[in-house]
């Protein structure tokens, strides 16, 4: 029997299988509104068969965007343009949905990647960021206004409002983004924190602003409903954020109620020495899980379905995320099933493809 094919349940959510589209920006709305590219693009990924689609890193306020084109949940704009991608995905898929609450803090207001990627300053149309500390992500870059408390009670309520919304818009999970080098992750980081108040300094002092959001979305999204945090357990610097600390974070996480940790890497720090190769993250997700009752979800270059089983079979993860494999083959959790001998859901409208000798390999509805 494949573990990887084995249900497993987060709060009031039961995903069929443990294998979950990781967040991707995709860097095609309009204003912050999801566009037809996302009807299409999503619309693809729920009929995969994987457990669960996040939906890539949506702005709590304008100013939190990666880039001008990023997804966004402030107003009632982007609510509506929501809720006509989500209505539309619902119509021909049962996958669960969640979605990733960003922000992007110092690395706000850059080019989509196609573009180059870099920041672009105010005087040629970009916007004013924002971080813990004045501290640039990179040299030759803008550095960012150093949050006073009064914007941090603002920026909380962001995300309470942007949770209100996501709750009414019928999301049956979130993910707050606290990885990848974007503002709550400059929160912790000493590396970019460099605060003398009580949001800086100490460990606790760092993961004070993420865990005070957790509890404030936690009380606004109903109690049934996961909310899982995804981390960077490491800056890849010295001196920076590492496992040890992610450590702290996550049972401080879990002792709040948490639904589950999201185990990535990197992003802080232009100087991060990252050693990439199959599984290389694995190895921190296994770390924090040893210290945890939630379930983790290991990611990063997970692109095989032996590979994915072997991690939840040795008990490395409880789930598995994949991002760039799921695009270059969007129906990997099909031929997943195939190879491990279990059974996934598909759109009755695809049944027919069912390859010869594989009768049984999709699930009724
Ligand atoms: C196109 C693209 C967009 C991404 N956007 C996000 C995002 O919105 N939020 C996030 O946490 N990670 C994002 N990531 C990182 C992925 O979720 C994932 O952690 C990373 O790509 C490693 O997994 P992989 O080896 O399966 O691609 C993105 C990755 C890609 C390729």
């Amino acid at each position: 029997m494949s573990k990887l094919f084995e249900p497993i349940t987060l709060g009031n959510l039961t995903l069929e299988n443990r294998i979950v589209i990781a967040p991707m920006c995709q860097y095609s709305s309009d204003e912050g509104k999801a566009t037809a590219w996302h009807h299409a693009h999503l619309g693809q990924l729920s009929f995969s068969g994987a457990g669960l689609l996040i939906l890539e890193a949506t702005a709590v306020e304008a100013a939190g965007r990666i880039s001008a084109e990023d997804l966004g949940l402030w107003d009632d704009a982007t609510e509506a343009a929501m809720k006509d991608l989500i209505t539309g995905l619902r119509e021909n898929s049962n996958m669960p949905l969640g979605l990733q609450l960003g922000h992007a803090g110092r690395k706000a207001s850059c080019a989509a990647p196609w573009k180059g990627g870099a920041q672009i300053a105010q005087s040629a149309g970009g916007w004013q960021t924002i971080a813990p500390s004045a501290v640039a992500f990179a040299q030759g870059t803008e550095a960012p206004e150093a949050m006073s408390l009064a914007r941090i009670d603002e920026l909380k309520k962001a995300y309470v409002d942007t949770v209100r919304r996501a709750d009414r818009l019928g999301f049956d999970l979130l993910e707050l983004h606290g990885a990848h080098g974007y503002l709550l992750h400059q929160f912790l980081s000493p590396l970019s924190n460099q605060r003398t108040d009580q949001y800086g300094g100490s460990l606790e002092n760092r993961m004070r602003l993420l865990l005070e959001i957790f509890q404030e979305i936690r009380t606004e999204f109903p109690a049934a409903k996961p909310i899982g945090v995804r981390i960077s357990a490491t800056d890849w610097v010295e001196g920076g954020w590492d496992l040890e600390q992610s450590i702290e974070l996550a049972k401080a996480l879990d002792e709040l109620g948490c639904s589950y940790i999201h185990v990535s890497s990197g992003g802080l720090s232009p100087h991060q020495k990252i050693a990439v190769g199959p599984n290389y993250q694995v190895p921190f997700a296994d770390g924090i899980k040893r210290y945890v009752r939630m379930p983790v979800i290991a990611v990063g270059l997970i692109t095989e379905p032996e590979q994915a089983e072997a991690i939840i079979g040795t008990g490395q993860a409880d789930m598995i995320a994949l991002a760039r494999g799921i695009l270059y083959n969007p129906r990997w959790p099909w031929h997943a099933a195939a190879k491990l001998g279990a059974k996934v859901s598909a759109p009755k409208q695809y049944w027919r493809s069912e390859p010869h000798g594989l009768k049984g390999l999709f699930l009724p509805e």
